[in-house]
């Protein structure tokens, strides 16, 4: 089974319980996309599901169990983008996108053909040729997270897990980015799940729309079902408004104009 089942899930982070209960089941080659205020979670889940974060409960992500099972066969399974990467130094980027090849060489083994065409073909799909040789710590932002998706769907999970995969890059990199994962999704049963704060990419993208508040899920549906402006009002605090298109639903942000101040007579 590909797909992720978590039933029961509580999570503590720095002493403090900051996921309650969490039951998500996630069917293999399903997108779905995890919004939610800052700090509700979305982070901490995502990291329980990779085996980062200790968590009790029942947890199966693509048959492996993230906290029993070994590193190498959970990284096998799945592969995580983290939020906030972390560079070594001195290490080129294709020498970079090759450690998503360590959970498939066996100890003590070495690099195949096959271990290099794969990270050549995700270097080739994402663009990156021009970057392949530069130190990862001398990429910009945005170019980093191109770089750190390379090296997770080097890795060929099963399950893949991004942290706000999208929050560096401009918008027609988004659209490559987001585009890419979905047709390796469809061509592949990879199964996403996404945190994403941009809730008009995440209904767009995601076919179903997990929302998380205060480390508790609040709802679970279609984007057009989770994602109303009185709901988004009462969790967000926002104001929007919602369109829907023949993409998807999209959600606007509204600015609260301020009332006129009257000219004063000097
Ligand atoms: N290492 C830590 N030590 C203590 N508290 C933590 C730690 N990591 C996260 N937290 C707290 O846990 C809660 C959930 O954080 P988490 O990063 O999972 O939220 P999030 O939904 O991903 O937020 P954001 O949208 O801002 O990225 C927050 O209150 C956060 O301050």
């Amino acid at each position: 089974m590909n797909g992720v089942t978590c039933r029961g899930l509580c999570a503590e982070r720095g002493g403090v319980q900051v996921l309650h209960d969490v039951d998500l089941v996630v069917g293999a080659g399903e997108w779905v996309s995890l919004v939610g205020p800052n700090g509700s979670g979305k982070t901490t889940l995502l990291h329980s599901l990779a085996g980062l974060v200790s968590a009790d409960g029942d947890v199966q992500v693509a048959g492996v169990t993230p906290h029993r099972s070994g590193r190498r066969a959970v990284a096998r399974a799945v592969a995580l983008m983290p939020q906030r990467p972390i560079v070594p130094e001195g290490v080129t980027v294709r020498e970079l996108i090759h450690l998503g090849r360590t959970p498939h060489i066996p100890r003590f083994g070495s690099e195949t053909p096959r271990d290099r065409e794969i990270v050549e073909r995700v270097i080739t799909r994402l663009e990156l040729e021009d970057f392949a040789s530069r130190l990862a710590t001398a990429l910009s932002g945005g170019e980093l997270q191109r770089v750190v998706l390379a090296r997770a769907l080097a890795q060929q999970p099963q399950v893949l897990l991004l942290d706000e995969p999208t929050s560096a890059l401009d918008i027609g990199h988004q659209q490559q980015v987001l585009d890419l994962v979905d047709s390796m999704r469809r061509e592949g049963e990879l199964t996403v799940i996404a945190a994403m704060h941009d809730l008009t990419s995440a209904s767009q993208y995601g076919e179903r729309l997990v929302l998380l508040d205060r480390g508790r899920i609040v709802a679970d549906g279609l984007p057009a079902d989770v994602l109303t402006v009185e709901r988004i009002a009462e969790i967000y605090g926002a104001r929007v408004e919602v369109l829907d298109r023949p993409a998807g639903r999209a959600v606007l942000p509204l600015r609260d104009r301020p009332e006129p101040v009257e000219s004063q007579e000097p």
